[in-house]
């Protein structure tokens, strides 16, 4: 069965084509800049007769040519994977905010999508665009299922003493004011690896996601217990341009004293801050490089992004009552070893001993970077979120 994967962002879309039950990646790519000046568009395909990357710069407008273009390339009579859409038979999508409404993956109906639509307040950088993404590949691939698999799902197993906030009741009654959590998909990918390589019926780990977004969440017994993130995905950790947990009083102080508005408030702490307001950049590599040169801003940067990930590692240990293993992923996760080194230094407390030349040894795979005394495993388990998202497509309409 094949089942075209969205990841709809704000300026881009990532895809994959994957048959499933067997995994097999048919192609992938990314549409990025959408809406800029020139907009880019990646496709990378398994033919029989070879492999195939193509890399374009054109002007795409909108979503919606986004993703005609890419399925004018899965249908391309020279370089294409498929003779028409209607191949695909299901499209799973990555919806950010699926609220206490949802906690599994759901077939999409008109009822679904009147329910995202309703969402967008509490995630406006990321529900629209998906939600845009359904109805766009609803027109293009016209006779396939459309599945959504929310980020928020795999959180929605945490007790009321970890969602609820101090506030009035009836915020939460009436308007949903809790915490949700996000990149849940990434979480339960990683953290279901995590449980199964330990082998331990009754599992304590922290699985920590960096990427653009990072977050991270306490797993018990395979369960979410805890996140960082918590409305929206804007709180928690120290981000590639978010600014994470953040003194209120911060925005009180930037709208009375500095004139922001409540708009240029929103943008800064989501697009202008984190590692980006930091350093004047938002990728670890462009930041990493600057601390190589020696850098004493970019070094204090990276040393704040770290410094927030241990707190949230004691905190979730101490929530845990214990701690198996922690998991880095994802892009920073996966591939930075100055983070991993920054965040796991003076834990011993804890049991969390690094060996440095694992860390910086490169590999593939689960990986085990902890010292030989280390009470704590300390893993690297590459993410795959649009695999997760095929599978639990899969799932649904199998079962349908
Ligand atoms: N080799 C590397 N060293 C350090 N950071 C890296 C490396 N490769 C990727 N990254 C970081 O990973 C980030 C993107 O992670 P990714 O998981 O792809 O994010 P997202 O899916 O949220 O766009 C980049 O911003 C970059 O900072
Ligand atoms: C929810 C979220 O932060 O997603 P991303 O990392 O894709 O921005
Ligand atoms: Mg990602």
């Amino acid at each position: 069965m094949n089942i075209f994967v969205i990841n709809s962002g704000s300026s881009s879309i990532k895809y994959q084509l994957i048959s499933m039950p067997e995994a097999r990646v048919i192609c992938s790519g990314m549409v990025d800049r959408i809406g800029q000046e020139s907009s880019r568009l990646d496709y990378h395909a398994f033919l029989p007769s070879g492999e195939v990357n193509q890399s374009r710069e054109i002007p795409i407008p909108d979503h919606a040519a986004g993703l005609k273009a890419v399925a004018e390339l899965l249908t391309d009579a020279q370089i294409g994977v498929i003779a028409d859409p209607d191949q695909v038979e299901v499209v799973g999508h990555r919806v950010v905010h699926g609220g206490e409404k949802f906690a599994s993956t759901q077939l999409i109906t008109p009822a679904v999508k009147a329910k995202i639509r309703e969402l967008f307040p509490l995630a406006p950088l990321h529900n629209p665009p998906n939600y845009l993404g359904i109805e766009v590949a609803e027109e293009i691939f016209s006779k396939a299922k459309q599945v959504a698999v929310f980020d928020t799902a795999f959180h929605q197993t945490m007790p009321p003493v970890a969602f609820r906030m101090a506030i009035p009741n009836e915020l939460y009654e009436k308007e949903g004011i809790r915490s949700y959590g996000f990149h849940g998909t990434s979480h339960k990918y990683v953290s279901e690896q995590a449980v199964a390589y330990l082998g331990k019926e009754n599992s304590k780990i922290i699985t920590i996601h960096l990427g653009n977004g990072c977050s991270m969440a306490a797993i018990q017994d395979g369960k979410c217990v805890d996140t960082s993130m918590g409305l929206g995905p804007m709180n928690g950790l120290i981000m590639g341009t978010r600014a994470g947990d953040i003194d209120q009083s911060v925005i009180f102080h930037l709208v009375k004293e500095l004139g922001y508005s409540l708009e240029e408030v929103n943008i800064l702490l989501n697009k202008k801050s984190g590692m980006l307001g930091l350093t004047g950049y938002s990728d670890m590599r462009d930041i990493g490089k600057l601390v190589r040169e020696g850098d004493p801003n970019a070094k204090l940067a990276y040393e704040l992004y770290a410094y927030r990930i241990k707190k949230y590692i004691g905190s979730f240990a101490a929530i845990l009552n214990g701690l198996d293993g922690i998991v880095f992923t994802a892009g920073v996760g996966e591939n930075d070893p100055l983070t991993r080194k920054l965040v796991c230094e003076n834990l011993d407390y804890l049991g969390i001993q690094l060996d440095k030349k694992a860390n910086e040894t490169r590999g593939s795979g689960i990986r085990e970077i902890q010292s030989a005394h280390s009470k704590v495993k300390i893993l690297i388990i590459p993410t795959n979120e649009e695999l997760e998202i095929a599978r639990q497509s899969f799932g649904v309409v199998g079962k349908d």
